[in-house]
């Protein structure tokens, strides 16, 4: 039984930290948690909402060009759609910066309405059972705590050789400072995070070039995916240089020069270093208690959060499990379940939905093609939208379904949907893997007409197992 004096003591508010701090409030527990830069994290403040808020405005003006091909004429007759629509990016950067900054003050009032103390300061362990805050008004406060959950999230990783300067070497952290548009944007990384901002640059009317270190953009995704997003990038005019890595960038006058390790060189008016993450776990006195990182340098912990000290936890960014806002969350409770007694299952990350926000998005669930490639009872089909009576409607020619089953009995095993708002029509897919729903459920649930969840159903037709 939970009493109120069990002392909860959670470091980091980001996902991992707040969704934590509600659960174990719920649950009766007096819960404080220590946040440096602001309630919501990076997730809210500098990475996922902005990165989501800024692609949301790039998709705007994208739609112009979809919508003159559809007939309509914006300005007189001869006008095409870029013509005359302009981007501010003072106001964009503003709007997207008062809504971060919304967010986090909406998590804060809701940590304080279930009665979670927060502290802002910088926390660390000093000992088992108590964590120290030096607080933003230069005070120490110690808080003995009975369960520690360790929430810190990572910060952005950048190369010696090229030093962000906030001006124009700059990280995915700092370009919401900007006043203008880069003219000459050059993306650094073509992973997740390089991919979805350099789409966005080009669709609010920046110049990009992509310096991708592999064969092709994003090289931990499905290939087919990958590979129509690439090709829709250079379409619509970006210049993605493949196998090419970037030994440093330098100012320049009024640009940057970014040269590569084969010796060429690439300028720009800015260069975005979107070059990965590392662990935020330095200074956390992690080894006044034992704490075992992984080689990594991430916290390692098993499925239910726990770290190699009985009583202490971690969730999110620092544990390296899964990188997204959902995962963190999710560990974060799990934390507090488990440590406050209450029913819990161990992480899944195989039910876990993705969507990379491009244009169109990619969204995952399940196993993918690599996995699917190694299992020898897996079937798969791939519907391309093009064929699907709605996308015809919308002017939508890039995209699929695609989705993998258990040959006989026909379990719906993962997924991939490349459309404008797969986000949104990935969760019939993640609802049949979690509940492991064969085709045949799938394929018999009428979808509205015209639809492109109408290519789901198709596709789990196209997969029925006959006898
Ligand atoms: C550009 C970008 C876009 C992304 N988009 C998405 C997306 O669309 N969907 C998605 O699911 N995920 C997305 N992610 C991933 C997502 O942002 C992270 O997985 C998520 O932020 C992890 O949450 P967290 O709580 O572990 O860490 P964070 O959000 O990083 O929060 C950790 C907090 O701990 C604080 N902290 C650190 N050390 C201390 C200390 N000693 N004392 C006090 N406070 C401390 C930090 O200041 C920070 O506020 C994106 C990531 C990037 C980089
Ligand atoms: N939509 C989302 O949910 C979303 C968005 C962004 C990030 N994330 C999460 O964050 C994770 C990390 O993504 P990320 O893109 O920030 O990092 P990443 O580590 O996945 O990608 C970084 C890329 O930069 C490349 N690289 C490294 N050094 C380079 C160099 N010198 N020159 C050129 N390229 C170089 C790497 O090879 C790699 O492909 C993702 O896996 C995802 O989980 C999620």
């Amino acid at each position: 039984m939970i009493t109120r004096e069990t002392s909860v003591v959670i470091i980091g508010g980001g996902p991992g930290g707040y969704e934590a701090a509600l659960v174990a409030a719920q649950l009766g527990a007096d819960v404080t948690i220590v946040e440096k830069d602001g309630l919501g994290g990076a997730a809210v403040l500098t990475d996922c909402v902005p990165s989501k808020a800024l692609v949301a405005t790039a998709d705007q003006r994208a739609d112009l060009d979809i919508a003159v091909r559809l007939g309509v004429r914006l300005g007189g007759p001869d006008r095409t759609a870029g013509d005359g629509v302009q981007v501010k990016a003072s106001a964009v950067n503003r709007r997207i910066l008062d809504l971060a900054a919304a967010q986090s003050r909406d998590i804060r009032r809701s940590l304080e309405s279930v009665g979670v103390r927060v502290i802002d300061g910088v926390g660390r362990l000093v000992e088992r059972g108590l964590v120290r805050a030096d607080t933003s008004g230069n005070e120490t406060v110690d808080v003995a705590a009975d369960v520690v959950l360790l929430a810190t999230g990572a910060t952005p990783r950048v190369l010696p050789t090229a030093v962000p300067d906030g001006e124009r070497i700059l990280t995915w952290q700092q370009i919401y400072a900007l006043d203008d548009l880069p003219e000459r944007l050059v993306v650094i990384g073509s992973g997740v995070t390089g991919a979805e901002l350099a789409q966005a640059y080009l669709g609010l009317g920046s110049a990009v070039t992509l310096v991708s270190s592999r064969e092709r953009v994003l090289p931990g995704e499905d290939a087919d995916a990958a590979t129509q997003i690439e090709s829709v990038f250079r379409e619509r005019g970006m210049e993605v240089l493949s196998t090419s890595r970037a030994q440093g960038v330098e100012r320049s006058g009024d640009g940057v020069v970014v040269t590569l390790t084969d010796g060429r060189t690439v300028e720009g008016s800015h260069a975005l270093l979107a070059v990965g993450s590392v662990p935020q776990t330095a200074g956390l006195g992690l080894e006044h208690v034992g704490v075992e990182l992984a080689e990594s340098g991430h916290i390692a912990v098993d499925r239910v959060s726990r770290t190699s000290v009985p009583g202490i936890y971690a969730a999110g960014d620092c544990t390296g499990v899964l990188p997204l806002a959902s995962v963190a969350a999710m560990q974060g409770r799990i934390a507090m379940w488990h440590a406050l007694g209450d029913a819990v299952a161990p992480l899944n990350v195989r039910g876990v939905a993705a969507n990379i926000f491009t244009d169109p998005e990619i969204a995952t669930v399940g196993i993918g093609q690599r996995v699917a490639d190694e299992m020898p009872d897996v079937q798969s089909v791939l519907l391309p939208l093009a064929r699907n009576p709605r996308a015809k409607m919308q002017g939508i020619d890039a995209g699929f379904v695609k989705l993998f089953c258990r040959t006989g009995y026909g379990t719906v095993l993962g997924g991939v949907v490349v459309a404008p708002k797969a986000s949104e029509l990935i969760f019939p897919v993640a609802l049949a893997v979690q509940n492991r729903l064969s085709v045949d459920a799938v394929a018999s649930t009428i979808t509205v007409y015209p639809s492109l969840s109408g290519s789901i159903t198709e596709a789990a037709r196209q997969l029925h197992q006959s006898e």
